[in-house]
């Protein structure tokens, strides 16, 4: 090796082991707490369902982005008591700013919209497929990093956008086999919260924190909902009308509640309108529970579920108009959605839908003389000209050996450079399936 090998001196056979100084302490090899790695097999199946994003949003005519995975503090800093600013994993760099490392992707390209202004034409339709980061206790031993899909379209205030949406993630369910019988949308608007608070004169703004405090529905008794209500302002009758309306689960009634003249409504029969069309209404159904608990949301919001009610939501998104202006932008319309990497692969292995990802190699070359190395490797770069998969043997060993690794890494052919055969130009060809063997020139070797 050219390497220093601790000053052990000239080789002596195996690398001289580092001097007892070297080795301070034994490290740990886990990765850091609520972070993963991907080994081969692992990384196969993650490399599939990004493949699966991605084709998905090349469909839909989306550009592909990505930012930073460090973000200025600043962009996550909301006072609407989101759970995902208690776990922002956020630190003072070596330049004393506060920085963080992103919890969604979302703000970044609000960021990024802004920072390109009028150079880029609307609609912007941008995706990402990035790492994401939280930091909780591990008293829950949940994760702290996962990897989010995003699709967002910039520039376009009608419901066709969140419809459009919606069909990308119908497609790419479609594509990896889950049916509208294994999940859903609950789909609803914040504008019903809207509506409901301006009829009891609560102040817009504590629309958000509002917002957050019903996402807790579910998740947190209703008394204590009802507590986080009051005293966040809102009156009794308020709160007691507000739960009344959150718990319809039919447009109709809630246009009985609400009247045709809002937004809410019309928004909502607009959206399930089109969805006939686009063809997938089997697929969503109106709940009013519904507002997600991110605090920008503002109108549509949507969450993909699992129809038997075992899993958390796989996916969720919705309008958020008044992102950029809160960035100090001009604000533009904007919708989009976040979809996990961690709740889809429990559906699929729950559904028996996992891939079977194996490592797939055409042809695995050796010497069969170590002074055959340089053909050998010659012979593989011929190969891989070709655009064909080669393992080359990169030491003399027992042909038991190759043999065992051939089978380990599914070769489809051995290809053995030998003596005899290379001085007639030749190598000998074994096709590992069938057995079957012969030898071909190697000009002829495709
Ligand atoms: C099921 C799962 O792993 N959720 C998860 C994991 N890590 C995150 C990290 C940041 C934000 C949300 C996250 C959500």
């Amino acid at each position: 090796s050219t390497g220093d090998n601790g000053g052990g001196g000239g080789r002596s056979g195996a690398l001289a082991p580092p001097p007892i100084t070297e080795v301070l302490q034994k490290i740990d090899v886990n990765p850091p707490k609520g972070t993963r790695d991907f080994p081969p097999e692992e990384m196969r199946l993650r490399t599939w369902l990004f493949h699966n994003f991605r084709e998905v949003s090349r469909l839909f005519g989306f550009e592909e982005v990505d930012f930073p995975v460090l973000e200025s503090e600043a962009l996550y800093i909301r006072k609407a008591g989101e759970e995902i600013r208690d776990q922002l994993y956020c630190f003072e760099d070596r330049g004393n700013r506060r920085v963080a490392l992103r919890p969604e992707l979302t703000p970044s390209l609000a960021r990024l919209v802004i920072q390109k202004g009028k150079s880029v034409s609307l609609p912007l339709k941008w995706f990402a497929v990035g790492q994401c980061w939280r930091y909780e206790r591990m008293t829950r031993g949940r994760r702290r990093e996962h990897y989010q899909w995003n699709m967002d379209i910039i520039g376009v205030p009608e419901v066709t956008a969140e419809a459009e949406l919606i069909s990308s993630i119908v497609t790419f369910f479609k594509r990896v086999g889950i049916t509208a019988s294994d999940v859903g949308f609950k789909v609803s608007s914040r504008k019903v919260l809207q509506e409901v608070l301006r009829r009891y004169s609560v102040p817009e703004s504590l629309f958000s924190k509002v917002c957050i405090i019903i996402d807790k529905i579910g998740k947190i008794p209703v008394d204590e909902i009802k507590k986080d209500l009051k005293s966040a302002g809102v009156s009794e009758e308020a709160v007691e009308e507000l739960l009344q309306v959150l718990s319809i689960k039919s447009l109709t009634k809630l246009e009985e509640i609400l009247g045709g003249a809002g937004e809410a409504v019309a928004d909502l029969k607009q959206l399930f309108s089109l969805a006939e069309k686009f063809g997938y209404a089997e697929w969503i159904e109106f709940d009013a529970s519904i507002v997600r608990g991110l605090a920008y949301y503002t109108g549509i919001v949507f969450e993909g579920f699992d129809r038997e009610g075992k899993l958390r939501a796989i996916c969720g998104g919705g309008r958020y108009d008044r992102l950029l202006s809160t960035f100090g932008g001009d604000d533009l319309p904007a919708c989009g959605f976040g979809f996990g990497d961690a709740v889809i692969v429990e559906l699929l292995k729950d559904r028996g839908l996992l891939p079977e990802l194996s490592l797939q190699i055409e042809n695995i070359v050796c010497a069969l003389d170590v002074d055959l190395q340089g053909a050998a490797a010659r012979v593989a770069s011929i190969l891989r000209e070709q655009s064909q998969t080669v393992d080359l043997v990169l030491e003399s060993k027992p042909l038991k050996w190759v043999f065992k690794r051939a089978a380990r890494i599914n070769a489809h052919r051995l290809i053995l450079v030998g003596n005899s055969e290379w001085q007639r130009g030749m190598v000998v060809v074994k096709i590992l399936s069938s057995g079957e063997q012969y030898e071909v020139k190697l000009d002829e070797l495709v």
